[in-house]
């Protein structure tokens, strides 16, 4: 685990922004559950994305990777088979997974890393438990065995723990043998995560049918191979974005701004908070002469808290995050990271069970940072570096492979100073 020093140092220049982690887990898991070949240009290779690309191998599909496409052949095995699958530290390759592999009665090892074992998996238990599918687990640590399969039927589901338990359930119930309605037992967050699989779904040719509490998935639906893009990926946009409008000048070559992403809400925040969206030949940035307080609402774009915090510390007033409580369950306790560090920076923070109030002010002092092992926290404390008048350090640099194994090259691209 290395540590690095960041000098304190605007960035200047035009990066493309990794494609889009979500979106490219799911089209390698509908590709490959689609008979045929599919091909995925556009994939950025992250720790999370390897993950699932080895997780769907271990479940029967054939993937290779040539000339920057991936080459997917679903091949799903039938009948009782085993599979181990190492998920590293991803939520989305863990919850994806579990219900496709009971697709088919099988024999399946989970495992995993860091806070891993420790994410909410109790949802998936309830529905074992009814569907007397075996579990064995190990607490706190990621090792986990299943055997059996799923059957169609009813899926009371709260939206509010994870939306990627839902989706894992919609990925799975189209290839059993019978029609299934998943049923929302509370108001669901992280909505825009369950449109981007609805619409990856929708372009395999699976049918699903929005319910006044839920969905209806028709059963017996066969996915169809398709050719396909990945789009750049707003929750890592979100990061220069915010470092735009403190100052820095970077231009962001491969946004779609008609994107289904939830993420894309830091534009329109950050221009809540007085920024301006301006598009060049070269693509978009942003910026601002003034930052202004802002009120957020974290449950349908949970990723961007980190570094919106940023800003929120530099705008002029007092500025409330709210609904955030699932940030505690992401790679560290983000709600609380987010406290320590803007706190560690002289900033007055108050952190409450699911919000956090931050009083803003003119700077930050630049410090030695925990990364707490989560990507995002460590990307926001480099973002930080380009406004501290003190270099910023930050612990365990490799967290950041988790989505964007290049970040600190590009930042060093972009000018920046990293020891
Ligand atoms: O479905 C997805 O791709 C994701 C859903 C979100 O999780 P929750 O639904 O648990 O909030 C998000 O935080 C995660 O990074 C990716
Ligand atoms: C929370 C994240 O991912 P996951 O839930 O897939 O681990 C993330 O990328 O910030």
């Amino acid at each position: 685990m290395t540590s690095i020093t960041i000098q304190p140092k605007k960035l200047k220049g035009t990066i493309a922004v990794p494609t889009s982690k979500s979106l490219a887990h799911r089209e390698i898991i509908a590709a490959s559950l689609a008979p045929g070949q599919s091909i995925i240009s556009n994939v950025s290779m992250s720790d999370d994305i390897t993950a699932t690309i080895e997780g769907m191998k271990a479940l029967g599909a054939l993937i290779k990777e040539e000339d920057g496409k991936l080459y997917i052949t679903g091949a799903l095995t039938n009948g009782l088979s085993n599979a181990s699958i190492d998920c590293h530290e991803s939520g989305s390759t863990l919850r994806f997974l579990i219900p496709i592999s009971l697709i088919h009665d099988n024999y399946v090892h989970f495992t995993g890393q860091g806070k891993l074992g420790s994410r909410p998996l109790d949802v998936y238990y309830k529905i074992f438990d009814s569907q007397k599918i075996v579990y064995l687990y190990r607490e706190n640590a990621l090792d986990l065995y299943l055997m059996g399969y799923l059957k169609p039927g009813r899926f009371e589901v709260p939206g509010n723990v994870s939306s990627q338990f839902i989706t894992g359930l919609l990925f799975a119930l189209p290839r059993l043998e019978g029609d299934s309605d998943i049923v929302l037992t509370s108001p669901l967050e992280s909505s825009g995560y369950i449109d981007l699989t609805l619409d990856v779904l929708k372009e395999y040719g699976i049918q699903i049918e929005q319910t006044e509490d839920g969905y209806h998935v028709p059963g017996n639906q066969v996915y169809q191979a398709q050719k396909s893009s990945v789009e750049g990926d707003f929750s890592q946009a979100a990061f220069y974005l915010v470092a735009d409008i403190l100052g820095n000048d970077i231009t962001i070559t491969n946004l779609n701004m008609d994107t289904h992403q939830g993420d894309k809400a830091i534009v329109e925040i950050l221009e809540r908070m007085g920024a301006k969206l301006i598009q060049t030949e070269e693509g978009y940035k942003m910026t601002a002469d003034k930052l202004v307080a802002t009120d957020v609402d974290a449950s349908n774009c949970p990723d961007i808290i980190p570094v919106l915090s940023l800003a929120m510390a530099l705008a002029e007033g007092t500025s409330h995050i709210t609904n955030a409580g699932r940030l505690r369950i992401k790679e560290c306790d983000r709600l609380h990271a987010i406290c320590e560090e803007l706190k560690a920076m002289n900033v007055d923070v108050t952190e409450y069970e699911d919000a956090i109030t931050i009083v803003g002010r003119k700077d930050l002092t630049g410090v030695r940072l925990s990364s707490y092992n989560d990507h995002r926290m460590a990307m926001m404390g480099a973002i930080a570096a380009t406004v501290t008048k003190e270099p910023v350090s930050i612990d365990n640099r490799e967290c950041v492979s988790k989505s964007y194994p290049e970040f600190f090259n590009d930042y060093v691209k972009l000018g920046g100073e990293v020891e």
